[in-house]
């Protein structure tokens, strides 16, 4: 079959420029290609509010979109067709005329300890009193405080290469990073410890790319939707209703835990008091085509059990603090 020749304009893939971001833009754009040979795909890099940001921790700016904004406003103006994120930083709610078009395949979501070179071979667990965790996620820290109040927290900015750097500049003596993102950029061997379940609950979303779109657009939803992953959507959604259910406007520690077994869907989910003092964990089980109505029931349910006191009390000291 002959395209016609207004089909034959180039799809334009919007990116951030971070190392990380292109990697998986690219790979989103090969996938595209190999699919859609007929097509013709090309990245087009913008700067987000948040690669401006790297001297205050992310936590105290709490602001939404931080780095989805200018990404999204050029889909909108017609400059780019779709956009690629790594989904945990894409909010649960998208401004009008966009739409979430795809979740791909899922890496390793959980979250992982890098070592400096004098403390390889050791664990969490291990570690010595007073040694330095470098991390600038509330849900990581409440986390670890939590399970390993001897170790001390610092918090750690800048992109994956800048924080590696800082660790081996000797500024910490671990960090506490994503599995995927270290993976996706060749640093798999630098990983001391995977940690499980019962130690962390990682983020929403995390080590599953968003495809973003123009809702209007069917199209452009049709090309993306064959990169989409079943499971990993099922599990995401799932996660992303439990998070639309509890937020109130700034980051705060949650952590999800899904599996898919025997076509069943099981969503774990934490809330979790800054200090670590106090974690609010349930799960539920259902049919995956119900993930949404799961997460937002799960969110309930923990609200119920003292997550909403909890968010309250975060929510009144980072308002404070601004
Ligand atoms: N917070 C920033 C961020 N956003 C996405 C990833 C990579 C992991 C992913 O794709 O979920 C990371 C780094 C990290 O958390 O260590």
């Amino acid at each position: 079959m002959t395209a016609t020749p207004s089909t034959q304009r180039p799809i334009r893939i919007g990116s951030r420029k971070s190392q990380l971001a292109l990697v998986q833009t690219e790979w989103v754009q090969t996938q595209l290609q190999a699919r859609h040979g007929d097509r013709s795909f090309e990245v087009v890099t913008m700067t987000t509010q948040g690669d401006n940001i790297l001297d205050v921790a992310l936590a105290k700016i709490g602001d939404k979109g931080l780095f989805t904004k200018e990404l999204e406003l050029s889909m909108l103006r017609q400059e780019t067709d779709l956009a690629v994120h790594s989904l945990k930083d894409l909010p649960t709610h998208l401004p009008d005329g966009l739409m979430l078009g795809a979740i791909t395949r899922r890496e390793d979501p959980a979250d992982a300890l890098v070592l400096g070179a004098k403390w390889l071979g050791y664990t969490l667990e291990t570690l010595p009193a007073g040694t330095i965790i470098g991390t600038s996620s509330l849900r990581r820290l409440a986390q670890l405080r939590h399970h390993y109040p001897h170790l001390s927290f610092k918090d750690v900015r800048g992109n994956l290469n800048t924080r590696l750097a800082k660790l081996d500049a000797g500024e910490y003596d671990g960090l506490i990073l994503a599995v995927a993102g270290l993976r996706r950029l060749g640093f798999g061997d630098r990983i001391s410890q995977v940690l499980p379940a019962s130690v962390s609950l990682y983020a929403v979303g995390q080590g599953a790319l968003g495809i973003e779109c123009r809702s209007n657009d069917p199209e452009i939803l049709s090309l993306i939707k064959t990169l989409e992953d079943p499971e990993t959507a099922a599990r995401c959604l799932a996660e992303r209703a439990f998070l639309r259910q509890l937020e109130g406007g700034c980051q705060v520690p949650i952590g999800v835990h899904t599996v898919i077994e025997q076509g069943q869907l099981r969503l774990t989910g934490l809330v979790a008091s800054l200090d670590g003092q106090r974690l609010v964990k349930d799960t539920i089980t259902g049919d995956p085509s119900t993930a949404e109505v799961l997460g937002a029931s799960l969110a309930l349910t923990l609200r119920e059990q003292g997550a909403s006191e909890i968010l309250a009390e975060i929510f009144a000291t980072v308002r404070s603090e601004r």
